[in-house]
């Protein structure tokens, strides 16, 4: 592994708790690594240590198999002996600057032509070779978080962190800008883990997304598998929409079925499902609900928001349990109104019963 956060716990100076318990993760060379989750949840605390501006109370951070810190041998190497780069959501330029000095500035120990040298390469690699002799100013707010990146990446640092990038842009601009990261880091075959509270850009930046809640992480793992087979009600909360909703496991010909109202489902991809006849509750993602105006189940629109290509209608069966649908924005039917729905899992996700027909976020 070439980042090992291992049983990593970090507590501030007279809190009562630790901020971040017992986290650990791992990153492949050239993987990027994604923090998600709610504010306060530790995100921040997790990063700056690893960075090694906290030090841990617990735990260990090992970088290419160097314990950069390890709370049980008093070791912790100081930020700048780390060899990691920073990305701040304020970008952080000099303002007096110009985006070459800037990028120069962490080049100070190298020969002057391998300076300019390296300069030209990060500017051509965040796609601003042409804004050499400009000043921050006088650049997009996108622009700005481009360089620096292009500053964090110029001395080839080990390992780059980043902080809530995307949160001082407006939301199309983060989105585009989410997919260039992703590309410059992949180029540059960067090792990254950057910190965010917004689910979609996490996607679409990382290969590995956790999610954090209240200090603890409960699921580090693939973009795809947090939102398809979520560890916890939390991550099935936090990350998507949809319901959790009632159901009983029954037998079938090719063993136990998950019966809910809206329909009956094995388990086809070995997610544990209690035991027969066990009261559990079923994650119904709003994707996985159809409208289908020839099904038997109906229910009634309860409230519906526009998405753009699609509606969330939010539902309520003849049972009064609720559901959410993602559907085509071409089906526009109004609050009140009865339709046909029917659900289709490819993933049946159950948790053990708790509160009744929770609807996830
Ligand atoms: N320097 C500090 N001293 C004491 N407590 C702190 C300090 N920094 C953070 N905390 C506390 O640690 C907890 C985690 O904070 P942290 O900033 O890591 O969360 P976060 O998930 O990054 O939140 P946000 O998304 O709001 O930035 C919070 O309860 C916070 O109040």
């Amino acid at each position: 592994m070439f980042l090992h956060v291992d049983q990593l716990s970090v507590q501030y100076p007279g809190a009562a708790r630790a901020s971040v318990r017992h986290v650990s993760l791992a990153l492949e060379r050239g993987q990027i690594g994604a923090l998600l989750g709610p504010s306060g949840c530790g995100k921040t605390s997790l990063l700056r240590a690893v960075a090694g501006l906290e030090r841990p109370a617990r735990g260990r951070v090992v970088l290419e198999g160097d314990a950069v810190s390890d709370a049980a041998a008093g070791r912790h190497l100081p930020p700048e002996q780390r060899r990691i780069g920073m990305v701040f959501q304020d970008y952080a330029l000099f303002p007096h600057m110009t985006v070459a000095e800037n990028v120069l500035f962490g080049l100070k120990g190298l020969p002057r032509a391998e300076q300019q040298a390296r300069v030209a390469q990060m500017l051509d690699l965040v796609g601003l070779a042409g804004a050499a002799s400009r000043h921050p100013h006088q650049l997009s707010g996108g622009q700005q978080q481009r360089i620096a990146l292009a500053r964090a990446l110029a001395p080839k640092p080990r390992l780059l962190l980043m902080d809530e990038p995307f949160s001082s842009l407006d939301v199309d601009l983060r989105e585009r800008l989410a997919q260039e990261v992703r590309a410059i880091l992949k180029q540059a075959e960067t090792t990254a883990l950057f910190v965010t509270h917004d689910q979609m850009e996490a996607f679409a930046v990382a290969d590995l997304v956790g999610v954090m809640n209240d200090g603890e992480l409960q699921q580090w793992d693939e973009p795809y598998a947090l939102y398809h087979r979520p560890a916890t009600r939390f991550v099935a909360t936090f990350v998507g929409h949809g319901v959790f909703a009632p159901a009983r496991v029954v037998s079938g010909p090719e063993g136990a079925r998950v019966r809910s109202a809206l329909g009956e489902w094995s388990d086809r991809f070995e997610c544990p499902l209690p035991g027969i006849g066990g009261e559990c509750d079923v994650l119904l993602r709003a994707d996985d609900i159809v409208h289908d105006d020839d099904s038997a189940v109906k229910a009634r629109i309860r409230a519906k928001a526009f998405r753009g290509s699609e509606f969330l209608y939010t539902l309520e069966l003849a049972s009064g349990e609720l559901v959410m649908a993602h559907v085509p924005s071409h089906h526009d039917h109004a609050v009140g109104e009865w339709i046909g729905i029917r659900a289709e899992l490819d993933h049946v996700v159950t948790f053990p019963r708790d509160l009744k027909g929770v609807v996830a976020a």
